[in-house]
């Protein structure tokens, strides 16, 4: 994992973490900064010398040596300078290069161990954003900007050094210009990153409005409802409002910057005016002079534009640093990484007197359930939208832990058991499975191919579509690929099934995957499935109750509490929620 002691996270951090990934690389461009900031100081002597030996040139002791190893020295510092540059680009390129290939993968891997509660916070999602994107970009720029900030440092301290030696006066009310400069620009750079924070929700927003306006999924539905005009339109407005708000704070602060860089003019014009006077007075050498003016312009230019700029970028530096901060001390689920196989089997299910809520619900969701499920046995739970039937799985297969009341899987608490032990016991098909874009196999197997595919694919009647693909099992679906297939729905949706009774689960979990199958379809899959899974506890969702009437037992689940359960029998006898639910479905499809 990222090696960083999670508590001490700073700038310094990044860039240590830069070094941990290159280090010869990393050294290079330390060399090459602290050079670049030498080489202005020692420009700085070598041009004043080389015009005191040119002024000698009409004397009687002309020091024309001096002069010419003088000027050899200015043109190894032009080459210098020449060379730095392209350097400095080429191992930058090639570090960014080395973060992407070793510091990504790392990120991916936190991504995808954090816990499940985390991926459902808007907040998180919007850190992630701010964190991941173009992650080794951002750990450049802060190198960059840490490596400018030496070499300026390097250069200003020179130039100071040279100048202490005529005038201390002037190095010092330097000092006194120079701190607020730098606290007022810091303090700029912060309000600038945080007003990019507020606005986060809108690049989110943005950024799923140009994914549906250009991804592959919705391109049906652009063109049959046409709302590509109107979502352009949000987009468009998101875009603006977001560029207004954060112009306002770009413009005032910029204003602020501009004002300090009046002072430091004139402070530079007071020193050129002080100087002159010392070399009239023969205090100072024409040469050193010229040298010590050039660098202050230079010098000037550089606090007023790039110094800054600096420290305007620095300070959202320290922001992003924060965000990184927090990104890494994100709650991990060490389980993610544990894949050993449990093998659990499953006895029974005793849920007594639980109660939940979501963080940001004001009302329970789950109201006091009672209930006792068997081994072997096959459940339905059946209720309307919003019933609370998708959260009450999400509790049994351990993702919410902060529940109230008691649930005992094989008479032990569920909070006793790992999250692997719960993952290898429940085998789950949710409503929003995935469709992974790799090949057919893989869909269902992933990386143990060897438990019995051939078996899995008859059980689910995939074996029409397998012959009909041109590479079999391993055909690819999806058209991420030149040659991948697209396949229907329903397909997709029998594969989903597959994955999970190839998973071997003892507890089968089906959350409404078949919505994509017919009626005819769903039923059969459903009545086949105690066939297909013979010894599996079968807890199914669906919303056509023709096809769960099949089961041993059919709870109702009615605003987050049980209403009724029973056998379809029972429950039509009771002549209650479940029959009129069922009898309104029959004459549905009658009529
Ligand atoms: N992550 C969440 N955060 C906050 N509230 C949620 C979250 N997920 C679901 N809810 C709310 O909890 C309630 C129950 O939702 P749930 O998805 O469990 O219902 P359901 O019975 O499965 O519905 P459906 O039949 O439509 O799938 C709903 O009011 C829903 O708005």
């Amino acid at each position: 994992m990222l090696d960083l002691q999670k508590k001490n996270i700073s700038v310094l951090s990044i860039v240590k973490l830069c070094a941990k990934y290159s280090p010869k690389l990393f050294a290079m461009c330390l060399a090459l900064t602290v050079m670049d900031g030498l080489l202005v100081p020692l420009m700085l002597v070598v041009v004043a010398n080389f015009i005191d030996s040119v002024i000698t040139l009409t004397s009687n002791d002309p020091q024309t040596y001096i002069m010419i190893k003088n000027a050899m020295f200015m043109g190894l510092g032009y080459l210098y300078t020449q060379l730095s540059q392209e350097l400095k680009l080429y191992f930058y390129e090639l570090l960014e290069d080395t973060l992407r290939n070793k510091l990504k993968p790392e990120i991916i891997k936190k991504q995808f161990s954090m816990d499940y509660l985390l991926f459902e916070s808007t907040q998180t999602q919007d850190l992630l954003l701010r964190v991941t994107k173009d992650i080794e970009k951002k750990f450049i720029k802060i190198l960059k900007s840490t490596n400018l900030i030496i070499t300026i440092a390097v250069q200003v301290v020179g130039i100071l050094y040279a100048l202490y030696k005529y005038n201390w006066w002037i190095v010092i009310i330097f000092i006194f210009i120079i701190i607020p400069m730098i606290f007022l620009t810091f303090k700029g750079g912060k309000a600038i990153y945080e007003s990019e924070k507020k606005v986060g929700f809108i690049t989110r927003q943005m950024n799923y409005l140009s994914d549906i306006l250009s991804n592959r999924e919705a391109s049906a539905e652009r063109t049959l409802f046409n709302y590509s005009y109107t979502l352009n339109k949000r987009f468009k407005d998101a875009h603006l409002y977001r560029s207004n708000f954060n112009t306002k704070t770009l413009a005032r602060e910029t204003l602020r910057i501009k004002l300090c860089n009046i002072v430091i003019n004139i402070f530079t014009i007071i020193i050129i005016v002080t100087l002159s006077r010392q070399v009239y007075n023969n205090l100072l050498s024409v040469g050193l002079f010229t040298a010590i003016v050039g660098s202050m312009i230079n010098l000037t230019k550089v606090i007023s534009l790039q110094l800054s700029e600096l420290f305007f970028e620095f300070s959202s530096h320290n922001e992003y640093v924060k965000d990184f901060k927090e990104f890494i001390q994100l709650e991990e689920n060490k389980e993610v990484f544990d894949d050993r196989c449990e093998n659990l089997k499953f006895e029974s299910l005793h849920i007594k007197n639980l109660y939940f809520k979501y963080k940001d619900s004001k009302d329970y969701i789950i109201k006091g359930i009672n209930l006792y499920l068997e081994k072997g046995k096959s459940y339905s739970l059946v209720g309307l939208n919003g019933a609370g039937k998708t959260t009450l799985i999400k509790i049994l297969v351990g993702l919410y832990r902060d529940f109230e009341g008691e649930i005992l899987v094989n008479g032990k608490d569920i909070k006793l058991y790992t999250f692997n032990q719960l993952r290898s016991m429940f085998s789950v098909v949710s409503q929003d499975y995935a469709r992974y874009y790799v090949s057919l196999k893989d869909n269902i197997a992933f990386d143990n191919p060897e438990g019995g595919l051939s078996s899995v694919i008859e059980k689910l009647e995939l074996g029409d579509l397998i012959r009909d693909l041109p590479e079999g099992e391993n055909s690819y679906l999806g058209k991420m690929y030149d040659n991948g297939i697209d396949i229907s729905g329903g397909q997709w949706q029998r594969i989903a099934i597959a994955r999970a009774l190839y998973k071997n689960g003892p507890f089968v979990i089906l959350d409404e995957p078949t919505s994509s199958l017919s009626p005819t379809a769903e039923s059969k899959v459903y009545s086949n499935f105690s066939k297909i899974a013979k010894d599996k506890t079968l807890l199914m969702i669906s919303h056509r109750l023709g096809s769960t009437k099949i089961s041993d037992e059919i709870i109702v689940l009615d605003s987050g509490k049980i209403a009724e359960q029973g056998s379809h029998e029972e429950l039509m006898m009771k002549d209650n929620i479940y029959a009129k639910l069922f009898n309104t479905q029959k004459e549905m499809y009658y009529e």
